[in-house]
């Protein structure tokens, strides 16, 4: 329940956008006790809402459906000294629309809570925008799906911290909570478009760990032969303990593996049949949000980590792997030409159980590496932005309710990111080190083998890769920069000079005329 000043303060929030996580807010915040105002720019979507009002049993507030914007706004009025929105529509132009529509309406006070994965860049612009106003605008990331929009989200809001104080009572009855010490998981990340930033790199943490456990999936299922059921069997052994402990995308994996056609299918009649067959079959492997631009948060993250000069691959080819599968026609055409091979059952494979314990450390470790480089992308931006986040929050964050939660990984992480406010490289960190250190080696024999038998595996050989070359002290680099001497005249520096070697990230002084022009 918020507390008693939350409760006084906010009798009614105003939720715009009843899709699949609006709509779940809405009888959220019911539960909380709050009225809830709820619009949509679909009628359809709100009388989704109300028809689902009148069978649903645990309500305490009121929820409202309204078709009309101004009555919508005018409805939040009166019932504390300031109204309160929650936005969840589609980033970019809807946002700024819905604030057009209802600005006339907005009085000096108001808190407007934007919980879409909007560019963090876009919510400083209506920071500014809506601080003209006296009326302010909260970044907030909302991660878990529209079931823990329900039950309980990680929320990472950002922005004014006067504000946030105001509605920190709220959010944090709301947000999910902490299992090991009841802790809620909501904190005010920082100011400006932090609260987005933090959001869209766990979505890049994400695609990471994705794709990771995809490649995983498909080396089991093609490369070992396993069906959906021994795969399911396998996910809820790595889930059950060790590193990939309570880890939510293990975990559903389990779910989905076991997940079956029913002769009534879901609530929709979606995955209705009597043939006793897997409700995965009836899935293309096509990720399309990338290309109708839905959501960019991946897409995001990959430009924040290139334009800050973070090197995160994995996080990076699990985009392009995504981008390649939205054009299946493409494929298929690509396909016929380039004639490419195809994973296939792996021969001699005697000791099975042994393959998937070294998938199991593989990973867990690319699932390390991919919490790296999104740990290294938030501290580079709060440094360049002055957001002073403390990282150690944003894995408290974590802890429950949101997609990337990893409890053995956020044991690692938390404690020496809560302590050292300045860490940039996670690498640095001990702890992390030794673990990515022990898990190299399974992960080696794993793309090793998998190569050999042609298995999908993007992001595995990426964080193998990045490993190397991350901890690495002979690159071939070294050839490159020559390369580029020779036909640009960049420059280089020279091995064992001091201030060159290592020396600070400077062009060095050095240029050889290799060839005169
Ligand atoms: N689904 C998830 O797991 C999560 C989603 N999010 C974010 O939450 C937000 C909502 O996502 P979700 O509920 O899944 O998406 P939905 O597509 O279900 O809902 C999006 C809502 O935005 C509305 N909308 C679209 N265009 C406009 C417009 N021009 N003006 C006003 N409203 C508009 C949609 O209306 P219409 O139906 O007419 O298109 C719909 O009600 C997004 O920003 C998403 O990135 C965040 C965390 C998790
Ligand atoms: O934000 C989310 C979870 O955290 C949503 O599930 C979102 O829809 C994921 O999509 P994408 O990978 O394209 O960001």
């Amino acid at each position: 329940m918020p507390s008693a000043d939350a409760a006084q303060r906010f009798k009614r929030i105003g939720v715009v956008g009843a899709g699949s996580m609006g709509s779940m807010m809405a009888f959220a915040f019911s539960e909380l006790g709050l009225d809830v105002s709820v619009w949509d720019v679909e009628k359809a979507n709100v009388d989704k809402v109300m028809g689902w009002t009148k069978k649903a049993k645990t309500m305490k507030g009121k929820i409202e459906g309204f078709y009309s914007i101004d009555e919508f706004t005018k409805s939040l009025e009166g019932h504390g000294p300031e109204k309160l929105f929650i936005f969840s529509v589609t980033h970019g132009h809807p946002a700024d629309s819905v604030l057009k529509m209802i600005k006339p309406d907005l009085k000096r006070g108001d808190i407007i809570l934007d919980g879409g994965n909007e560019n963090y860049r876009r919510t400083e612009r209506r920071q500014r925008e809506c601080e003209e106003i006296g009326v302010t605008w909260i970044g907030m990331g909302v991660s878990g799906g529209y079931q823990s929009a329900r039950h309980g989200p990680s929320l990472s809001p950002g922005g004014d911290a006067k504000a946030l104080e105001l509605i920190m009572p709220l959010l944090e009855a709301y947000s999910a909570k902490d299992p090991k010490t009841g802790a809620p998981c909501v904190t005010r990340i920082g100011p400006g478009g932090s609260g987005h930033f933090v959001k869209m790199v766990h979505n890049g943490i994400e695609g990471g760990m994705l794709s990771t456990l995809a490649e995983a999936w498909s080396y089991m299922h093609i490369g070992l032969g396993m069906d959906y059921e021994q795969i399911g069997d396998v996910f809820t052994e790595w889930n059950s303990k060790g590193e990939l402990r309570n880890n939510y995308l293990v975990s559903i994996g389990a779910d989905i593996m076991k997940t079956k056609r029913t002769p009534e299918g879901d609530w929709h009649g979606e995955g209705a049949g009597r043939d006793g067959g897997y409700v995965l079959d009836d899935v293309l492997d096509k990720v399309v949000q990338d290309d109708d631009n839905t959501e960019g948060t991946p897409l995001w993250s990959v430009m924040e980590s290139a334009s800050r000069h973070v090197s995160t691959p994995t996080l990076t080819v699990a985009h392009y792997l995504r981008i390649a599968s939205g054009n299946r026609a493409e494929r298929d055409r690509a396909a016929k030409k380039l004639q490419m091979p195809t994973p296939r059952l792996m021969e001699n494979t005697r000791d099975r159980a042994a393959v998937l314990e070294k998938l199991r450390k593989a990973v867990y470790c690319s699932f390390l590496a991919s919490f790296c480089q999104g740990l290294e992308v938030i501290a580079r931006a709060s440094e360049d932005e002055g957001w002073g986040i403390n990282m150690g929050n944003c894995l408290q964050i974590w802890r429950a309710g949101c997609i990337i939660q990893s409890e053995y990984i956020a044991d690692i992480l938390q404690p020496p990111l809560a302590t050292n406010k300045h860490m940039m490289n996670m690498k640095f960190i001990d702890e992390v080190a030794l673990e990515l250190n022990n898990n190299f080696s399974a992960l080696k024999s794993i793309v090793l083998e998998g190569i050999v038998s042609d298995q999908y595996m993007p992001a595995l050989t990426a964080t193998l890769e990045y490993l190397k070359y991350e901890g690495g002290m002979n690159l071939p680099t070294k050839f490159m920069e020559a390369q580029m001497d020779y036909f640009g005249a960049h420059s280089y520096n020279k091995p064992g000079i001091p201030g060159e070697d290592p020396g600070p990230v400077r062009k060095g002084p050095h240029h050889y005329e290799w060839k005169p022009a």
